[in-house]
């Protein structure tokens, strides 16, 4: 299979710090016009010098981006890969400069959000089409389904759980409680993610459902999941999606639970909010309750997320029926094109690319 009417890989990302200096400004650029109080941003400060103001996402998705570039040389996909970060260097303004200079008139993107809602996918597409305001001959750009339930995804993840299970001492590895988290969002936003609304829980409770039941394919032991919410931001009157992690915990610890695993479901990386809110905050957290703690690794550069990123490139680039995308899960192979009006931004329209409206 060729890469079609494409001329250009581009892969999105969040963007975040790579020293000191950087952390007040990256901060800035992610909460303009955004409702994050002062205090929030000066704690979240907080967490990124405590890893000397560095982020590990831009890291992620170099390694991600080298492993790509490996993966399409050797299947033959002739497609230059590019890299644009939302709220840090390398922009995404410079990448899609530097597209036109090399030409490129048709791009796909991939987000590095797996899910519907507006901060993980509209808001990324909004970014694309103000990055690309005045360059001239900036290329199209058409965007790679949600991919959640890809299995290239799920596998990893199964894997990653199974390996946290066993980080567990031997005697709390059968009762533990699997927590699946995620980035807590908004509830207008949960209300109104997807065509139909509520897309993004929906997604998350489906992948949930999905690697749940491959844990226990794989370990012969059903265990209690649920879904919980992390990293919650904005003022405390506005709701967002609960149960929150830490409450969750607190409460479990308190009907008996002795054990968890945590699986960052939502996310693709072990970015900050990985490595500080989980396993600095939260391990601290299970550890004063006396709860087993572990936590699974994201799907980073796994050989079989590289591999399901190369397939999605070639389905939408062939145009393989939707019901011959592979997609685990209750919810089939999600859509190409973010119909009109899906995951509203909640300050009013604004335009973007790569969906029908
Ligand atoms: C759904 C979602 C994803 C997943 C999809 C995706 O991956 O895009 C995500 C990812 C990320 N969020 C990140 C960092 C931050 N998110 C913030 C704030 C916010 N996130 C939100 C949502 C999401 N965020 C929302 C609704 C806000 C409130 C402000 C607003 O309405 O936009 C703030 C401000 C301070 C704070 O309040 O925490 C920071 C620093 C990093 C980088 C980590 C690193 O540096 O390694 C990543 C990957
Ligand atoms: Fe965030």
């Amino acid at each position: 299979m060729s890469a079609g009417p494409f001329d250009a890989f581009l892969l999105v990302s969040f963007g975040g710090p790579e020293g000191p200096d950087d952390v007040m400004p990256f901060l800035q650029n992610v909460t303009r016009g955004k409702d994050v109080p002062p205090e929030r941003l000066a704690e979240v400060a907080e967490h990124y010098h405590r890893f000397g103001g560095v982020s590990p996402i831009n890291g992620h998705c170099r390694e991600l981006l080298g492993a790509l570039e490996a993966d399409f040389a050797v299947n033959g996909i002739d497609l230059p890969i590019y890299w644009g970060n939302r709220n840090w260097n390398p922009s995404l303004r410079d990448a899609i400069a530097q597209m036109a200079d090399d030409g490129r008139r048709r791009a796909l993107v991939l987000l590095t959000s797996a899910y519907a809602s507006y901060p993980g996918c509209r808001q990324y597409r909004e970014d694309i089409f103000a990055a690309k305001a005045g360059i001239p001959k900036a290329p199209n750009f058409a965007r790679i389904r949600h991919y959640f339930n890809h299995p290239g995804f799920v596998k990893p993840m199964v894997a990653n759980t199974v390996a946290a299970l066993e980080q567990l001492p031997a005697d709390q590895r059968e009762s533990a409680t699997i927590l699946f988290t995620t980035h807590s969002i908004p509830m207008a936003m949960a209300y109104s993610a997807g065509p139909e609304g509520g897309l993004y829980v929906r997604q998350h409770e489906d992948v949930a459902a999905v690697v749940a039941a491959g844990v226990q394919e794989a370990t012969g032991i059903e265990r209690p999941y649920e879904l919980v919410f992390q990293s919650r931001s904005g003022p405390p009157q506005v709701p967002w999606l609960e149960p929150d992690i830490g409450d969750r915990l607190t409460a479990l610890s308190q009907v008996g639970t002795t054990a968890v695993v945590v699986v960052p479901i939502g996310f693709i990386s072990d970015h900050m909010e990985v490595v500080y809110d989980l396993d600095v905050e939260l391990k601290e957290q299970a550890d004063k309750l006396g709860v087993a703690f572990a936590r699974a690794g994201t799907v980073g550069a796994a050989p079989e997320f590289v591999a399901a990123i190369r397939e999605l490139v070639l389905e939408r680039a062939n145009s393989v029926m939707p019901d011959q995308r592979p997609a685990l899960g209750e919810l089939g192979a999600s859509y190409d094109l973010c119909p009109p009006g899906c995951c509203p931004n909640p300050k009013g329209p604004r335009p973007a690319v790569a969906g029908r409206d």
